[in-house]
Parts: structure tokens; sequence; C-alpha cells
């Protein structure tokens, strides 16, 4: 098996009295598209910047394709994209690029970057002349000059519209087809959903939830079965998915990890009466997750909620 692209083991980092990363282990294998999402202050920006050997844990150990992320850096296997950042100016695109390219070893040639980061048509526009989207794509462009097997993203699209994000993450869709590992944060859930293969929910400095986006829903529970009842109702908690269980007047609501092996439960028992399924979206179960926001019972509490009713 190939070594990790990063390896992050029990990493802590504190500032003062603010214990900003706490304990944090992941594994990143080549070849992935991970998000790392979580709430302002959970943590990201100092993962980040242990993982590009900027800031150093003062626990832990930091590895890059099994090495120091120093190592990584100067051989040009990692690229990086800060949250911002100024870039020159009163120099093209092109002329900016070229540069950044000429400090590796073995670059990716000029054009490629320019073609993949999207900025062919605007590699001769001045960089003080670009938007926000553009400038930010010419960030990209400067973190993939080095040709690195791994790129690692700081809230990317921050600040950019809704077609400057599309046409950002356009360009990343070509670089990770190449086979290459990207580490982006984002506070936007519709983009860990749309573009990660991995999600990392992190809160306080710690993980609390790594999956799909359809694990991390189904970690949450947070789908919804309500039905009409009346008479006896404790047989709803021993349903198959069934973490949770609230009567409210004579409706039952089922928060269930497996919708469809509640609802063919119900079925089979004949008590489908004005029966409903509430999706969860990726949302709920972020707020869930990290218990910011939402008065919803975190998935541990529900997990062992359901486990002390089987148990009972
Ligand atoms: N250099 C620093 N000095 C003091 N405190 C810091 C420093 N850097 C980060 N922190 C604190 O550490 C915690 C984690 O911050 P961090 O920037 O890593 O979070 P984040 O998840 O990236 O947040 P955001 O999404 O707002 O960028 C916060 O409480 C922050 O105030």
């Amino acid at each position: 098996m190939s070594v990790n692209a990063v390896s992050l083991e029990e990493v802590t980092k504190s500032f003062g009295a603010v214990r900003a990363v706490d304990g944090l282990s992941l594994d990143i294998p080549q070849g992935q598209t991970l998000a790392l999402l979580g709430p302002n202050g959970a943590g990201k920006s100092t993962t980040i910047g242990m993982l590009l050997g900027l800031t150093v844990p003062d626990a832990g150990r930091v590895r890059v394709f099994g090495g120091a992320p120093s190592v990584a850096v100067r051989a040009g296997r990692m690229g990086a994209m800060p949250q911002e950042g100024g870039l020159i100016s009163r120099v093209t695109v092109r002329e900016l690029v070229a540069f950044v390219a000429g400090a590796y070893a073995a670059p990716l040639p000029v054009a490629d970057v320019l073609a993949t980061a999207r900025l062919t048509d605007l590699a001769g526009r001045r960089v003080d002349k670009l938007s926000g989207g553009q400038a930010q794509r010419v960030r990209f462009a400067l973190a993939l000059a080095g040709d690195p097997d791994l790129i690692v993203l700081d809230e990317p699209t921050a600040a950019l519209d809704v077609e400057a994000r599309r046409e950002f993450w356009d360009g990343m869709r070509r670089y990770a087809a190449r086979g290459k590992t990207i580490l982006f944060s984002t506070h936007y859930l519709e983009e860990a959903d749309e573009h990660a293969d991995r999600i990392v929910v992190i809160d306080r400095g710690r993980v609390v939830a790594d999956g799909t986006s359809r694990e991390i829903k189904r970690v949450a529970a947070l789908t919804t079965v309500s039905l009409s009842v009346d008479g006896e109702t404790s047989w709803l908690g021993r349903l198959p998915g069934v973490t949770m269980v609230e009567i409210r007047g004579r409706r039952a609501h089922l928060r269930t990890t497996d919708s469809d092996a509640t609802v063919m439960a119900l079925a089979e028992a004949r008590a489908v009466r004005d029966l409903e399924v509430s999706p969860a979206d990726l949302e709920d179960a972020f707020v869930a997750l990290t218990g910011r926001g939402a008065a919803s019972p975190s998935p541990t509490t529900a997990a062992r909620g359901a486990e002390e009713e089987s148990a009972a």
C-alpha cells in the first residue's frame, strides 16, 4: 500500500489558554479529495498551518508523504493556497506563473498550469486588473506550479460568488482527475457535499465526524419518519434504524439511521398512517454534530439513547 499523503497523529496546538487543536488524528490516502468542515474557530487553519510546516505542534506528529512537511514543500510535492495573500502586481498572469514555476525543479509547463486553473484566456492580463474570483484562480495556479501531488487550500472560495466558485471547482476537478490529493477547508456545506470524497467535521480542535456526506448524515441520524399513532408506542423504539422516538399528540416522530428499513418494518406492522419522511441535509447533520445553533441532541447522545433503550 502506498504511503498516506497526510498523516496527523494526536496533534495538539494551544495558543495561551486556547486549545486550537486537541489530539487530532487524520490519515489521508493519496488521490483523495477531503473537505475539512467546521465552524469558525474550529481549528481548521491551525491544522492546515501545522500540515504545511508553518506552525509547530505542541504534541503529536505530522507527516506528509511519510516525511516532515518541510521536506514535501522543498521537493515540490505539496502546494498550498493560503486563505489570503497578496499577489505581485504589475506583471501578467503568465509572467507570475512562470516566475513561480521557475522556482521548482520539475514544474508543470506554464500552459498546463494556466489551463488547469482556467486562466488561459487571462494569461496576458495584469494581475492587479483581475476580479476577486480570477485572482483566486491565480493563487490556485501558483499552488499548482510545482506540479504537487498534494494541494492544501484554506477556505479557497470564501468571498467568491456562485459563478466564480463554479469556475474554481472546475479547475480543481481537472487537477483531482490526475490522481492528485486535495485537502480543502470550508464553511460551505454544499461545497463539501459536492466536491469531496470524504468529509471530516472538526469542532473545538477535534474530529467529530469522518465519512462520505451520506455517512455523516447517517451518523447524525437525522432522517425523521413520522406517522399517526394511537395506543401503545413503545415498540416503535425497537424498529430497525430507530435511535429516538418522540410522541407529540397523536403523531410519533422517529429518528432513524435507515429510513428504508424503518418504513419497511412499519409497513409489515401495518402501521403506516399519514407517513412522512423528512431527509436530513448536510446542514442539519453539521449542526447536530457540532451542537451549534440548534437544540438537536448530539449523535453520541442519540446513539447512546438508542443503546440504553434496546438494552432495557
Ligand atoms: N496565532 C494565534 N494566536 C492566538 N489564538 C489563535 C491563533 N491562531 C488561532 N487561534 C485560536 O485558535 C482557535 C482555532 O482557530 P483556527 O483559525 O484554527 O480556526 P478555523 O477553524 O480556521 O476558523 P475560521 O473558519 O474562522 O478560519 C480559535 O479560537 C482562534 O482564536
